[in-house]
């Protein structure tokens, strides 16, 4: 069976003069939950809409399930859910019949249909507002329903576009444990998303664009331990006692990148966390008095930090 969910490679669109994507490549693991970040206007809806089928590329290959995007576009429609980062028409529907809607247009079976239905109505807890009409819901409400819309034919691929930018914390924590579950029964799952702290915590691997280019793919765990050069690690905040002593103690040690004085202290970075734990017992046992030492931030935003800074 074919390993990956999502396969792109040379990518370009264009939109009159911009060029949004400049050969992209995306590898989407299935089992896994992918992020996908990149700065503002970097082509990530884009990429997005071309991977739903809603928006043809210039040039380049996709493969979604193993369908080639130009030559099986109906099958890899079947294959994908897509939850888009905007609620969709059709408000004027209750929200059990927005959902057969679209259990109809992917063809489940009668029987099957009201038990789904029920079932994605309990999973995103919309049961008590299954005959409002859509209109009526509030916008984390449509959300989830625009999740359950995107799961109704079972994908075996599922791309998100800033899912959680409307949730309340209840919810998000519930759309975090949903996404690793799709991922433990074997979906490739995207996710495009600018809230880094979130992604850290839901994301096996990230993909990072920008410029319409490939900025690297990585996974989590190659972030927060010795990552690939220049990636691995977060700033660390270091306060003393003695708080000159302490950047006196920093600055001999150049390869530990002193990132600024700090009152009562000082950040330096970025490290991983074998680093950092190899520098502390250094100033302990050079008499420094420690008295917090903790990382800044995340290994994600460090990483996605460091790649838009070298793309300045
Ligand atoms: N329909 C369109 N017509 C013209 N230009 C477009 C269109 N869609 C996107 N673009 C341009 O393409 C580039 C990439 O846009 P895109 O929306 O894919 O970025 P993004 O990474 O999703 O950004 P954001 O993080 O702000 O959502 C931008 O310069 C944008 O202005």
């Amino acid at each position: 069976m074919d390993e990956l969910g999502v396969e792109a490679h040379g990518v370009t669109r264009s939109f009159g003069a911009v060029q949004a994507l400049r050969g992209l490549e995306l590898t989407v693991p299935y089992g896994q939950v992918t992020a996908l970040v990149g700065p503002n206007g970097a082509g990530k809806t884009t990429l997005m809409l071309i991977l739903a089928t809603l928006l043809a590329p210039d040039t380049g290959q996709v493969r979604i399930a193993g369908y080639d995007l130009s030559t099986h576009p109906e099958q890899v429609r079947s294959s994908l859910g897509w939850m888009p980062d905007t609620f969709g028409v059709y408000d004027q529907l209750k929200v059990h019949e927005y959902l057969e809607f679209f259990a109809d247009a992917y063809r489940l079976p009668r029987d099957e249909k009201g038990r789904r239905v029920r079932a994605l109505l309990s999973l995103v807890r919309l049961e008590e507002t299954a005959v409002r009409p859509v209109h009526a819901l509030s916008r984390g409400q449509k959300q989830r329903l625009g999740l359950a819309r995107a799961l109704i034919h079972k994908p075996r691929v599922l791309l998100l576009d800033e899912p959680a930018s409307g949730l309340d914390p209840r919810s998000r924590i519930e759309l975090r444990d949903l996404l690793r579950s799709l991922a433990a029964d074997g979906v490739a799952v995207l996710v495009s998303s600018h809230i880094l702290s979130e992604l850290e915590e839901i994301a096996d691997r990230v993909a990072m664009v920008d410029h319409g280019r490939s900025a690297g793919e990585h996974r989590m765990t190659d972030l927060t331990s010795a990552g690939p050069a220049g990636l691995g690690g977060a700033r660390w905040r270091i306060r003393a006692l003695d708080p000159s002593g302490l950047v006196e103690s920093l600055r001999v040690r150049p390869g530990f990148g002193l990132v600024s004085d700090l009152s009562g202290g000082a950040e330096v970075g970025p490290l991983t966390e074998e680093q950092a734990a190899g520098l502390l017992a250094e100033l302990v046992a050079e008499g420094v008095r420690v008295v917090a030492y903790g990382p800044v931030g995340s290994a994600l935003e460090s990483a996605y930090l460091a790649m838009t800074e070298s793309r300045r």
